[in-house]
């Protein structure tokens, strides 16, 4: 038994390009799976800049070991969380740094010896969705995450994040045909940084082209799973801390619950549900 092996899917996020949002999106899915009921387990093998504690809001905290490997570090999903049912566990390179600020530049060998650490000594235990978040690139280390990760479970697929312009969508081709080279299906396309949410009336303006994803989906006959426009409250949600009437904290999912991308997520979350293989036990 691995300890992947009562997690029902697998999802990689994955992007050609550096910058694109692909934490942001592997959050905000992450989010949106667990306010639609879901068990969820993040694992952030992005070892040159991984961000996702600070986007849980999760940074100072500390992984346990147990006899057997690691204990993901659990999400505080107030209120939202005790409504839906979900949760969210999360594993990441960032937890290990002792220094926050340090940059991980691995190579080779050691590099692939830690996201093989991190894909077999993760306590997981029962999960819905396990969504991997990837180093951008095509590079061989992807080849061998793709190989590695197949050996030890099935891969349900992967979303691909990209942006309108026109230089990351034709980075991300090379994604599709990676994806097509290791054999892992493509769930569908997010277009991140589609357009600009005013904070003053909310209006949505296209700063750069857009229709990018969308195109790029037709293209090679994938799904497209939506638009996602830049919104200042959606980092003001990753940055900054909201406090309730109280002066309470809030917890990030009810933060998220008030976030104007959060029905945005919610679709895809939806389309990435409706496109992942029904198993025995699944509701
Ligand atoms: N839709 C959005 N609206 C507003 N800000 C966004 C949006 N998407 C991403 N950002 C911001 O853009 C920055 C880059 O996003 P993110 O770290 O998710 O990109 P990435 O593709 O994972 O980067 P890396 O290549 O470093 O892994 C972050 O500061 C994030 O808060
Ligand atoms: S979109 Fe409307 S409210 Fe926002 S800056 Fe432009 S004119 Fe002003």
């Amino acid at each position: 038994m691995t300890s992947l092996s009562k997690v029902k899917h697998v999802v990689l996020i994955l992007s050609g390009k550096g910058g694109v949002g692909k934490s942001s999106v592997t959050t905000q899915l992450a989010l949106s799976l667990a306010t639609l009921g879901h068990n969820v387990g993040v694992l952030d093998i992005d070892l040159t800049g991984p961000n996702i504690p600070r986007m849980f809001g999760i940074e100072s905290s500390t992984v346990l070991s147990a006899p057997g490997g690691w204990i993901p570090v659990t999400v505080d999903g107030g209120e939202t969380l005790e409504k839906s049912g979900g949760s969210i566990r999360c594993m990441s390179l960032g937890f290990l740094l002792r220094d926050r600020g340090d940059s991980v530049v691995w190579r080779g060998p050691k590099k692939t010896a830690m996201v093989r650490q991190f894909l077999t000594d993760v306590l997981w235990g029962e999960m819905d969705y396990l969504l991997v978040d990837t180093p951008p690139g095509t590079s061989d280390e992807h080849i061998s995450l793709a190989e590695q990760l197949r050996t030890l479970t099935i891969v349900d697929g992967a979303v691909i994040v990209t942006t309108p312009q026109a230089v990351a969508t034709a980075d991300v081709r090379k994604e599709v045909n990676f994806c097509k080279k290791v054999g892992i299906d493509i769930l569908g396309v997010v277009e991140n940084m589609s357009g600009f949410v005013c904070p003053h009336c909310a209006e949505c303006t296209n700063v750069f082209s857009s229709g990018g994803g969308k195109v790029l989906a037709q293209q090679f006959e994938i799904d497209f799973f939506g638009a996602v426009p830049i919104d200042p409250t959606f980092v003001m949600m990753i940055e900054g801390e909201i406090k309730d009437e109280e002066g309470k904290k809030e917890s990030l999912l009810d933060k998220y619950q008030k976030n104007a991308l959060s029905p945005i997520f919610k679709d895809i979350a939806s389309k990435v549900v409706a496109k992942t293989i029904p198993t025995p036990g699944d509701g």
